[in-house]
């Protein structure tokens, strides 16, 4: 069994955000680091084994998404290629190699964009209760997982230290980035879904919902962050979709039935994965990575 990176080591670089599974480093005023563990969470914890490969995979699925939307909005990455990485790297290019990328720092918006094209996870949750997600009304009577009629961005953000989003209106959005900002950020955030689940689409996946954030660069929006990653995104199976309840997850499927089937309290630590449950983790984001990309090698 592979070993998986829960986190790296970059000696006198201290991190200045470490996420669930991604750290971030400030090199200089301009440019920021980023490296995606093969930390893995569920259920809102960060479980005791990474899924060895993770991390590499879902920045080569990011890298693929800015690529294939280049003509419609710009990103902040600069390179991911560890031989342009700053030489004060050097010594941990085996930690980094195929993980990072190296991003123009960006004045980010504080909102998660969020689009649904599919009823799941904290928007459903919000239908139940309100019949509406972010202040949109939509037709009585559906289901869990039932298509909408139409993508609908759903803002959310971080409202407390807790670190958890919670879902905003489209005019919490105005009040934060001002009118200007919340359309664009609306109108690109439903563009970019709509190019992005077509290409899904056709290669078998449903992609029910995403999150994008953006900054400005030189007052240009941006696209940045991790872009259409598993961990960023619900895909679905499109031959194995059935509404009326929650569908399995692409990737975190079988950790979910895992920690399930041990009945894990969830106030507990975190519990380590068997091999199995690792490796056959680790398939589904190769087979997620082969789906999009068309690629068979990472
Ligand atoms: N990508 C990127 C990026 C960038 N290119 N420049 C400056 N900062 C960031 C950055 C820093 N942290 N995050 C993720 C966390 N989000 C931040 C926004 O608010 C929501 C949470 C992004």
């Amino acid at each position: 069994m592979q070993t998986a990176l829960l986190e790296t080591r970059l000696g006198s670089l201290s991190p200045t955000a470490r996420g669930k599974v991604r750290d971030i480093y400030s090199l200089n005023e301009e440019e920021l680091l980023f490296v995606a563990t093969d930390r893995i969470s569920a259920f809102d914890h960060v479980l005791g084994s990474g899924i060895p490969d993770k991390g590499r995979i879902l920045t080569q699925l990011s890298l693929f998404w800015f690529d294939f939307l280049k003509d419609t909005v710009r990103n902040h990455v600069l390179t991911a290629d560890a031989a342009k990485f700053p030489s004060t790297l050097n010594p941990y290019l085996d930690q980094l190699e195929g993980r990072s990328m190296v991003v123009r720092r960006a004045q980010m918006f504080p909102v998660e964009c969020v689009v649904r094209a599919y009823l799941s996870g904290s928007g459903w949750k919000d239908y139940q209760a309100t019949g509406a997600v972010c202040g949109i009304a939509l037709p009585a009577g559906l289901r869990e997982s039932d298509r909408l009629p139409e993508p609908i961005f759903t803002p959310a953000a971080k409202i407390n230290t807790g670190g958890h989003d919670e879902n905003i209106s489209f005019e919490d959005v105005i009040t934060a980035v001002g009118a200007d900002n919340a359309r664009a950020l609306r109108r690109l955030t439903l563009e970019i879904f709509e190019k992005a689940s077509k290409h899904a689409e056709s290669r078998g996946l449903i992609l029910a919902d995403t999150k994008f954030e953006f900054g400005t660069i030189d007052g240009e929006i941006i696209l940045a962050d991790e872009v259409l990653t598993p961990d960023s995104s619900r895909y679905w199976p499109a031959d194995a979709y059935s509404p009326g309840g929650p569908q399995p997850s692409f990737d975190k499927q079988y950790v979910r039935d895992y920690l399930e089937s041990i009945r894990w309290n969830k106030q507990a630590p975190a519990p380590s994965l068997p091999d199995e449950v690792v490796a056959r983790t680790r398939e589904k984001y190769l087979e997620a990575f082969r789906l999009i990309t068309g690629r068979t090698g990472l």
